[in-house]
């Protein structure tokens, strides 16, 4: 694997959290490489530091110690105002509880980033029709979220999360709240454009049924990398 197609990096990172006085290591020595078009899953059980360790490496959370590197870049010393351009940059983000805003259209939600990034509005909206039919929304952009069922939102939310053409999505338990048939269908949408488009997904995840699709699976337990296993 050369060094050119790693598009996340990180070096020896620790995050620690003082709760009731006791330190609490959620991410304890995480030293890893993701490389572009990956389709990763992080498991281990509750509270072993799967979301601590997402939303550092998108620029959500700072490390209490180590580094994380996108692109060659490494972003913890970045201002905030530079973290905000390095995410609207190179993270699509797709969360358990979807995050859509109530008040906008399906194709609204998926053109809001682009809009943030200054994209003009024809393109803004080429480029959304074409996400919410690859996600298999044709014909349901002018919904707003309340017609769509939850499946359908998480669908809105992968489009949104590819809208700005990122280095990669972050997906945290974006199956939590789906039924199998949502779940599956979702989890082929994701596969095809990862196939198709070469798009890095990295997920945490208890979802067996998405630990079955990934072609590598890193276990953590106690913030460590316990397992770092890839399939052919
Ligand atoms: N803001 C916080 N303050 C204090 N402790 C925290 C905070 N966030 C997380 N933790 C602790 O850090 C550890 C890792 O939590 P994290 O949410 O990353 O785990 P997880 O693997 O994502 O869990 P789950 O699968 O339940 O979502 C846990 O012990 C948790 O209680």
């Amino acid at each position: 694997m050369s060094q050119s197609n790693t598009v996340v990096e990180l070096i020896d990172l620790h995050k620690t959290y003082d709760a009731d006085a006791v330190a609490v290591n959620a991410v304890d020595g995480v030293s890893l490489k993701i490389s572009q078009g990956e389709f990763t899953a992080i498991v281990g059980p509750s509270g072993c530091g799967k979301t601590t360790l997402l939303n550092m490496i998108g620029g959500l959370d700072q490390p209490t110690s180590g580094q994380v590197v996108v692109s060659g870049e490494v972003i913890n010393d970045l201002s905030e105002n530079a973290l905000i351009d390095f995410r609207l940059k190179h993270i699509g983000f797709v969360f358990q509880a979807y995050n859509l805003l109530p008040v906008l259209t399906a194709e609204e939600n998926t053109s809001f980033i682009m809009q943030l990034q200054g994209i003009p509005k024809a393109e803004r909206s080429k480029r959304a029709k074409e996400l919410l039919s690859a996600v298999g929304l044709e014909g349901r952009e002018g919904d707003k979220p309340s017609a769509l069922s939850g499946g359908q939102q998480q669908r809105v939310a992968v489009a949104r999360a590819l809208a700005s053409r990122p280095t990669f999505v972050i997906a945290d338990e974006p199956t939590a709240n789906l039924d199998s048939h949502s779940t599956s269908n979702l989890l082929d949408i994701m596969a095809e454009l990862n196939a198709k488009e070469n798009i890095t997904f990295l997920f945490a995840t208890h979802d067996q049924r998405v630990i079955d699709k990934a072609r590598r699976v890193i276990t953590l337990e106690d913030g460590k990398v316990i397992n770092d296993e890839t399939r052919s």
